[in-house]
């Protein structure tokens, strides 16, 4: 397996307020990585230095052998990071197919292709960010990630918030994104049974270093170790 994204000692936090510490991580090309870990322990923290909005302290990030640790946000979607932040940040005041156009780089995804997985956003085309539904944001933050054709997709907390038919479709989605296509992922989650069934690889931070690291179905067959790491067996 080749590797794609490799961290090693990142420290990384807000100005002078340092939330990450010493964390070494690697993931291989086409692999999906579940980022776990209770309230504030820094996953969002950790895949916002990926993307480039945080200060970074210390450490080192490659993509693919190229060095991300001084690209501002726009040159690492450019060098491969499609990022779906947690507020999901959708143009609001474009339109659905605006917004996906709006960024589309050359590549297999295309707006078309994100139409076919996601129905509800093409019956939608022509609404405003406004005028969409949580889920319907949500994939259209998807969309637009996929349509930069990155070779990492962050995603944090994608199912935060929504109606479990929309969890299903987004779910799916995700599987075909990750599994049938191949691209590389790194999933933020705080309930992580769902995700870790899609999932290579898990890692669990806490207090802003990594506590464990398994493969997701060795750690998805420990209840008892789910429970002490993230206080949640399911
Ligand atoms: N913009 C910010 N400025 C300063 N500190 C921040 C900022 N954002 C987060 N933090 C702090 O960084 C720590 C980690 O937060 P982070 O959001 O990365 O955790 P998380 O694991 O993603 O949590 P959650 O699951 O609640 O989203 C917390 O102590 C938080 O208060």
């Amino acid at each position: 397996m080749s590797e794609l994204l490799k961290v090693e000692t990142l420290s990384a936090g807000y100005g002078e307020a340092v939330v990450l510490h010493d964390v070494s991580l690697t993931l291989g090309v086409g692999q999906t990585l579940a980022l776990l870990g209770r309230n504030g322990t820094g996953k969002t923290t950790f895949i916002n230095t990926l993307a480039g909005a945080t200060r970074q302290h210390g450490g080192r990030i490659t993509l693919g052998g190229a060095a991300l640790d001084k690209l501002a946000p726009h040159q690492r979607a450019a060098a491969g990071i499609g990022w779906v932040p947690q507020e999901r940040n959708i143009f609001k005041s474009l339109t659905v197919h605006e917004n996906l156009t709006a960024v589309e780089r050359p590549g297999k995804w295309n707006p078309q292709r994100v139409y076919e997985m996601f129905p509800r956003l093409a019956e939608r085309k022509g609404n405003l960010g406004t005028q969409l539904s949580g889920g319907e944001q949500q994939m259209l933050a998807v969309g637009r990630a996929l349509v930069v054709n990155p070779k990492l997709l962050l995603l944090d907390e994608p199912l935060e918030g929504l109606a479990p038919i929309i969890v299903e479709e987004l779910l799916r989605a995700i599987r075909r994104i990750t599994q049938d296509e191949g691209l590389a992922a790194i999933i933020v989650e705080q309930h992580p049974q769902a995700i870790l069934a899609i999932s290579d690889a898990a890692v669990v931070l806490d207090h802003g270093t990594v506590v464990h690291t398994d493969s997701a179905a060795a750690l998805r067959a420990q209840p008892e170790v789910l429970e002490r790491l993230l206080g949640v067996a399911r």
